[in-house]
């Protein structure tokens, strides 16, 4: 069950609902390349803030941090999604615009990350 049934009536219990969002989750794993390298990077700062036995609060930040560029990276792709079914790959004015300000939005998050952690792990490095 998952991203590839066919249907369409409103889920009928907790477990069917969460084997269609944990398709959903893996749909975006699989097919955004960003994904991927943003979870690579989430890695990375988990494995540097292992090392470097960060505070709670610090922890709390990178949390926040990463959870705030994989959430921005699910609208940006439901943002396509939503745009390619509406206009069927014909160019649009308003579909440019759409698809531009949801990657604008990963971008400004992706930007978010990056400032937190240098604010935590450059100190550390220097
Ligand atoms: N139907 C369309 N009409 C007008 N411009 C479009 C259309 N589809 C895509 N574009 C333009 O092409 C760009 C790339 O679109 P695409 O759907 O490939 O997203 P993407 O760059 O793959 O996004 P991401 O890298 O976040 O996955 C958009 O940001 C937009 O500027």
């Amino acid at each position: 069950m998952g991203l590839k049934d066919k249907q369409t009536v409103k889920n009928t219990h907790l477990i069917q609902a969460m084997k269609h969002a944990m398709a959903g989750v893996w749909t975006v794993v699989r097919n955004e390349r960003n994904m991927r390298y943003h979870l690579v990077a989430a890695l990375f700062a988990i494995g540097f803030g292992w090392y470097f036995r960060i505070s709670e609060l610090e922890w709390l930040m990178i949390a926040l941090a990463i959870f705030f560029v994989i959430a921005s990276e699910f609208a940006n792709t439901i943002a396509e999604s939503l745009v390619d079914l509406i206009v069927q790959h014909h160019y649009d004015p308003l579909a440019k615009r759409v698809k531009d300000v949801a990657a604008g939005s990963v971008l400004l998050a992706a930007l978010f990350a990056v400032v937190v952690a240098a604010i935590i792990f450059l100190p550390k490095f220097f």
